[in-house]
């Protein structure tokens, strides 16, 4: 490839992560997912240096393709709007495993009420009962509360990532990782259908998986 041509397919690469969260980032807002300025969206782009973000203090409804955050992974600003506080947290996940190429983090209704539960099993805040959680993202761990935009989100969220594709943050919510970021945001839709259910399910006898059902799915 000739220098223009690499600089062209690069140019179009960040123009659809940017389309995408803007998509995404609505999607999510318009069906409930999102409310208010809460929650953040990110893409790693293929350079494996450059991360698009959603800006702090953003609506995910009302994303505009040219104001998102562009910053290194290593933590510089280098365009757009201020980034996200999380976006520490995005860039840690990223640096240590290279396989997330983007990041879903929402407050999402039933998956932040599952994270205020106390004696939640922090190797897996949803023991499995139906298949598809377990298919997509497998165990979920949980991170103890930290305050949003905490040093030690990212600390801890760096030392799991080699291991683990979503998160739970105790009192605070779900962060989710794919290869895309529509993937991302399927995994999590998955997990707060998961959440729902467990809490339409508390007062009856729910069968879970056995270990060998769970081992089959993970094959
Ligand atoms: O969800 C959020 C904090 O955890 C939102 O923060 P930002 O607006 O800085 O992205
Ligand atoms: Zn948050």
């Amino acid at each position: 490839m000739t220098i223009d041509v690499e600089k062209d397919a690069i140019l179009e690469e960040e123009k659809k992560a940017r389309e995408e969260i803007v998509r995404i980032g609505k999607s999510f807002f318009d069906r409930g997912y999102a409310t208010g300025s809460a929650g953040n969206l990110s893409i790693l782009l293929s350079d494996n240096k450059t991360v698009i973000a959603t800006p702090t203090g953003s609506c995910l409804g009302t994303l505009k393709s040219e104001t998102l955050s562009k910053v290194t992974i290593n933590g510089d600003w280098i365009s757009g709007d201020k980034p996200s506080k999380e976006v520490i947290f995005h860039r840690a996940i990223y640096q240590e495993n290279f396989e997330h190429r983007a990041i879903v983090h929402l407050h999402c209704t039933y998956l932040t009420a599952l994270s205020c539960l106390e004696n939640l099993d922090t190797k897996n805040a949803i023991k499995p009962f139906t298949p598809y959680v377990v298919m997509r993202v497998g165990e979920i761990p949980v991170v103890p509360y930290y305050r949003p935009g905490d040093q030690m989100l990212a600390h801890d969220l760096g030392l799991l990532s080699p291991s683990y594709k979503a998160f739970l943050l105790a009192n605070h919510g779900p962060v989710v990782t794919g290869e895309t970021l529509q993937v991302a945001a399927d995994n999590l839709e998955e997990m707060e259908d998961a959440a729902k259910l467990y809490f339409i399910l508390q007062g009856s006898e729910i069968r879970y998986l056995t270990t060998d059902e769970i081992n089959e799915l993970k094959g």
